[in-house]
């Protein structure tokens, strides 16, 4: 069947970009994103393009091109699922927050409400595809839902887990490694491979039963993340033997085998999916009592908290074991570059430890407007939110946020922060004027010979 509506429930990182290039490929069907948050659906339709509620390279070009002709942005929920004939679910599944499985479960009550409210409208059959990253057979609780509480109609449940990662979701989008998309009916996956089709290439959808679909994602991910702890592991032993880890990873990184991505060591990873996921299978392998298949995938938070908390340690330590009163300015809070999403960032843990310490912290991004900052710091409850204002100071330029600064911490790697006048930063700074790389993107012998006392990570 060749699908003329299409509605995409959640108009966030994931929604948003990948209905705006499904609808710029496909002039033909028409596409809404609708949501419960008002203001987020308010942005999106704001005439002002910088103002989109997520910034992404490339996105605001393809919004432009397709809003209002054949992409809309609406808070009409019911409407929109019942005119189309193919629903995306889109919703955040963040770790539980309370009850059973709190701080590693996944939370599907947004996606149980959104099955209700589909099977509540609908009047006609529907294909339902679960673009949210969810739990391993996910979908058994989804079709239950929709066959007891429907109308009696059609639902065919399909899982086609996103891959796109952020700061390049538009790149990532139109030209995709694969399309994955698990499901039973045959029918229904060809309706969904055929949108897929008017740019990705056949061969490149790959078609799998629902679990394999499912568990793929969470398996992509704990992968993903488990590379960066192995390198920042490895990082931490470069540390106390001489060996620079960007030169290991690239000798192990020309191993065809092992491969160059993803081998950058790192503050410790960051952002909404890798720790949430990694939870999420963890929590799942428990369940069937697999603690020893748990305990290995737990490993890797394990370490991230650790490479995230050593390096906070290691500032204290340099500083001469304090940082009291301390003016320390933090370059970059995006969880990494070309993003304005902080979620989980590691920038954020290593300002609480910091204040814990009494320092004076002050921000720069390029992209994280203030009040987020402020939002981050105080969603942890560590202190009131008086204290954080007082003790965080959050800039438009980074020449302010170094301005008497006793040290700089590098936590995202904007490439503006390569580029930036080093010299008038070490005049303008505390002597002696610390840096700390928490991404290795400076020139160490530049930084070094104007006189800063630079750190990386694993060098
Ligand atoms: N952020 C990323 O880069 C990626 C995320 N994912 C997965 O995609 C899913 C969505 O992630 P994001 O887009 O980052 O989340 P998000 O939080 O940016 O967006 C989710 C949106 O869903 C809306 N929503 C929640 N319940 C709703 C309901 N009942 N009806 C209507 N709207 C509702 C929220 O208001 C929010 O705007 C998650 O499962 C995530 O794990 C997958 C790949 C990449
Ligand atoms: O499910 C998701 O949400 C997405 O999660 C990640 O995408 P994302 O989190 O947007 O960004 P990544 O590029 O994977 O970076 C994640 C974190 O790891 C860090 N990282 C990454 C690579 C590396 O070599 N070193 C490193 O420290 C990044 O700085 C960042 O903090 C995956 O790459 C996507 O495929 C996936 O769709």
């Amino acid at each position: 069947m060749k699908v003329k509506n299409i509605c995409c429930i959640g108009a966030g990182y994931v929604g948003g970009p990948t209905m705006a290039v499904i609808a710029q490929k496909n002039p033909e069907i028409k596409v809404t994103i609708v949501d419960i948050n008002e203001e987020r659906i308010n942005a999106w339709n704001d005439s002002d393009l910088s103002k989109l509620p997520i910034y992404e390279p490339g996105l605001a070009e393809i919004i432009k091109d397709t809003r209002g002709k054949n992409l809309f942005f609406s808070t009409e929920i019911d409407e929109a699922i019942d005119r189309s004939e193919m629903i995306f679910i889109s919703v955040n599944t963040p770790t539980k927050t309370y009850g059973k499985g709190k701080g590693q479960a996944a939370d599907l009550k947004y996606i149980e409400l959104c099955a209700r409210n589909i099977a509540k409208v609908a009047t006609t059959d529907k294909i339902v595809v679960e673009k949210s990253t969810l739990p391993v057979r996910t979908a058994e609780a989804v079709k239950s839902i929709l066959d007891n509480t429907g109308n009696g109609i059609n639902f065919h449940i399909l899982s086609n887990p996103e891959f796109l990662a952020e700061g390049t979701a538009i790149e990532d989008l139109l030209n995709p490694d694969r399309v994955l998309i698990g499901g039973e009916s045959e029918e229904a996956i060809d309706s969904l491979a055929m949108v897929y089709n008017s740019w990705v290439p056949e061969d490149q959808i790959l078609r799998t039963n629902i679990w394999s679909s499912e568990l793929s994602k969470l398996t992509a991910n704990a992968f993903l993340a488990q590379r960066v702890s192995s390198i920042n592991a490895i990082s931490e032993l470069c540390e106390h033997t001489e060996a620079n880890v960007d030169e290991v990873a690239r000798a192990i990184g020309m191993d065809s085998r092992i491969g160059p991505k993803f081998l950058k060591a790192s503050v410790g990873f960051g952002g909404s999916c890798f720790q949430k996921d990694i939870l999420s299978l963890v929590y799942i392998a428990r369940n069937y009592n697999l603690n020893e298949v748990a305990d290995y995938w737990e490993q890797v938070i394990i370490m991230n908290d650790h490479q995230k908390r050593r390096f906070s340690d290691n500032l204290i330590k340099t500083l001469y074991n304090t940082v009291s009163g301390k003016k320390i300015a933090l370059l970059g809070w995006a969880f990494k570059k070309d993003t304005n999403d902080t979620r989980e960032s590691a920038a954020i843990y290593v300002a609480d430890h910091l204040l814990n310490e009494q320092a004076q912290i002050s921000v720069y991004d390029p992209k994280v407007p203030k009040q987020k900052v402020y939002a981050d710091l105080n969603y942890l409850n560590t202190r009131s939110e008086k204290e954080n204002e007082t003790n965080v100071a959050v800039e438009n330029s980074p020449y302010d946020a170094i301005d008497g600064a006793h040290a700089i911490a590098i936590m995202t790697e904007w490439d503006e922060f390569r580029n930036y006048d080093w010299e008038e930063i070490y005049n303008k700074m505390k002597k002696p004027a610390f840096v700390f790389d928490g991404r290795n993107i400076l020139d160490k012998n530049k930084i070094n010979k104007i006189g800063f006392k630079y750190y990386s990570i694993g060098q």
